[in-house]
C-alpha cells in the first residue's frame, strides 16, 4: 500500500526489479569485480616526518653505498691485521697508540709497523688499518696495549657497501611506509617521498532509527554505531573519512547525498538500507543515479546483501547496516579497494591457518566469523569472539581476526586447521587466498 501510493513507486518498482533477480556471487568473485574498477590516485610528494603510513609511489633506491666507508663494529684499536699474526697468550704483541677517533672523526694518522689508532664503533677505518681488536681483547695502559691472539682481515669491520649497494632497489613500489622503511628513506637523505594522495572517501550512514552517540535511547531508536565504526576503520587505512551525516529512510534525501558524495569523492560509503525491506532504498539510489551495480548479494555471512556499484566518479559501497555486516563488508571489500587506489602491492588482508577451538556449525555461504586470533605454547589458535550474528556489535569489539568457514552443509570441529585473516595491520597480503 505504501509503496503504490508513493511518489517515487517506479524507482521503488526498480528496486524491487533488482532483488528480484539477486543472483549471489562469491567474495573472490565480487573483489575481483570492484578492482577491475579501482582508479588509481594522483601522487604527491610529502616530508618524511608526515610519510609513515603512506603508500611508496616510487622505489626506495640506494642514493649511495650502505655503510658508505669500512667502520669499526666495536669500540676498540684499528691495527694491520698482519701485525697481530702470531699473538697467542705466551707470545703477546705490544702496539702503540698513534691517534683516538671517535665515531664522525676521520684520523689522518699512517699506521707504521705495530701502530694502532683507538677508534669507536662506527668511526671510519683509518687508511692502511684493515682490523679492530676489541677493547676488552688488550690489555691497555695510556698509549699503547698488548694482545694475545691474531686477528684475521676485515675481522670486526663492517664493510662499505655490505648492507646497500648503491644503486640497488630496496623497498619496492606500492610498499607501505614503516618504521623501518622511513629508517631507509632517511639513510639516504630524502628529505621528501613521492605518495599517492590519499583518497577522499564520503561516509553517510542510513536509518530513520538511527541517534546520536549522545543521545539517550528512546523507544525503538538505537545509537548510530557504524559511523563511529566505519571511520574508525577508515581511519586504521590512514584515510580521514568526509562524514556526510545520518540520514533518514528518506529516498529523496539518500538520492541527493549519495549523488552529491559520488561527485564529491573518491568512493561513497553508505552503511544501512541495501536489503528488501520497504525502506531500504539503497538500490533504488544507484539505479537512480545510473550506477553499475556490480553485485548485490554475495555468498557470505554477514554482509549477504553488501551492493557495490560503480560511476564515471568511482565505486559506491553500500555495506549492510547490521553492525558486523558493515564491519565485515569494510574489511573484504572497501579495504583492499582503497588500498588499491593508493597504489599498495598487499591490499589483502593477511592470511593465516590456526587450530580452531570450538565446534562450529556451516552455513550454505562463506562465513567470516569475527574471532580471536592468538598464540598459545603449541602455535596459532583461533575461536570465535562472541555472539555469531549480523547484528552483533560485540564481537566486532572482541575480535582481532575472521576465521573463514567455507560454505556447506557439513559443520567444523574443535582441532580443525581453518583459514584465518587478521585485522589491523597495515601491510596485507598480494593476493586473495580463501578459496570458495
Ligand atoms: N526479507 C529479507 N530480510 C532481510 C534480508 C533478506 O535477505 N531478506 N537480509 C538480512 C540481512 S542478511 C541483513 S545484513 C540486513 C541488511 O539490512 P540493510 O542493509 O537493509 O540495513 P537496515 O535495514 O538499514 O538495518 C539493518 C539492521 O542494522 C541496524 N543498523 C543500521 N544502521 C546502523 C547503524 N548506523 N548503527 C547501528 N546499527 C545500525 C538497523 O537498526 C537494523 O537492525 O537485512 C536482513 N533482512
Ligand atoms: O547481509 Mo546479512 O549480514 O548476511 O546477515
Ligand atoms: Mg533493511
Amino acid at each position: 500500500m505504501f509503496l503504490i501510493e508513493s511518489t517515487h513507486y517506479s524507482l521503488e518498482r526498480g528496486s524491487l526489479a533488482i532483488i528480484e533477480n539477486r543472483n549471489p556471487i562469491t567474495v573472490k568473485e565480487a573483489i575481483s569485480k570492484i578492482m577491475k574498477k579501482v582508479d588509481k590516485i594522483q601522487i604527491e610528494i610529502i616530508p618524511l616526518s608526515e610519510a609513515a603510513g603512506r603508500v611508496l609511489a616510487e622505489p626506495v633506491l640506494a642514493i649511495h653505498d650502505v655503510p658508505p666507508f669500512n667502520r669499526s663494529i666495536y669500540d676498540g684499536y684499528a691495527v694491520r691485521s698482519v701485525d697481530t699474526t702470531g699473538a697467542a697468550s705466551h707470545s703477546p704483541i705490544a702496539f702503540t697508540v698513534i691517534d683516538r677517533i671517535a665515531a664522525g672523526d676521520v684520523s689522518t694518522a699512517l699506521l707504521g709497523k705495530n701502530k694502532a689508532v683507538r677508534i669507536m664503533t662506527g668511526a671510519e677505518l683509518p687508511k692502511e688499518s684493515d682490523a679492530v681488536v676489541m677493547l676488552e681483547e688488550t690489555v691497555s695502559s695510556e698509549d699503547s696495549f698488548t694482545i694475545r691472539k691474531s686477528f684475521t682481515q676485515l675481522e670486526n669491520v663492517s664493510l662499505k657497501g655490505e648492507d646497500a649497494k648503491k644503486g640497488d632497489v630496496i623497498i619496492e613500489k606500492g610498499s607501505h611506509i614503516t618504521p623501518g622503511v622511513i629508517a631507509v628513506l632517511a639513510t639516504f637523505g630524502y628529505t621528501h617521498v613521492k605518495v599517492a594522495k590519499r583518497p577522499v572517501v564520503g561516509l553517510l550512514v542510513t536509518g530513520s532509527e538511527l541517534l546520536d552517540v549522545s543521545t539517550p535511547l528512546k523507544p525503538g531508536k538505537i545509537r548510530n554505531s557504524n559511523g563511529p565504526m566505519v571511520t574508525a576503520q577508515l581511519k586504521r587505512l590512514g584515510v580521514e573519512p568526509r562524514w556526510l551525516g545520518v540520514l533518514d529512510d528518506d529516498i529523496e534525501s539518500c538520492y541527493l547525498s549519495v549523488k552529491q558524495a559520488a561527485k564529491d569523492c573518491d568512493a561513497v560509503i553508505t552503511t544501512g538500507g541495501v536489503s528488501v525491506g520497504d525502506f531500504d532504498y539503497l538500490p533504488a539510489v544507484f539505479e537512480r543515479m545510473g550506477a553499475e551495480v556490480l553485485f548485490n548479494k554475495v555468498k557470505m555471512r554477514p554482509g549477504s546483501v553488501t551492493t557495490v556499484a560503480h560511476t564515471d566518479n568511482g565505486l559506491l559501497f553500500g555495506l549492510s547496516g547490521n553492525p558486523s555486516s558493515s564491519f565485515v563488508g569494510f574489511e573484504l571489500f572497501v579495504r583492499p579497494a582503497l588500498l588499491a587506489m593508493i597504489g599498495s602491492n598487499k591490499p589483502y588482508l593477511p592470511y593465516n591457518k590456526a587450530v580452531l577451538q570450538e565446534d562450529l556449525q556451516a552455513n550454505s555461504f562463506t562465513q567470516f566469523i569475527r574471532a580471536i586470533y592468538e598464540s598459545s605454547p603449541t602455535g596459532v589458535i583461533v575461536y570465535p569472539a562472541g555472539f555469531n550474528k549480523s547484528n552483533s556489535v560485540t564481537s566486532i569489539a572482541r575480535g582481532n581476526s575472521f576465521i573463514v568457514l567455507p560454505g556447506g552443509t557439513e559443520g567444523y570441529k574443535k582441532g580443525e586447521i581453518v583459514d584465518v585473516l587478521l585485522l589491523g595491520l597495515d601491510e596485507g597480503g598480494e593476493n586473495w587466498f580463501i578459496h570458495e
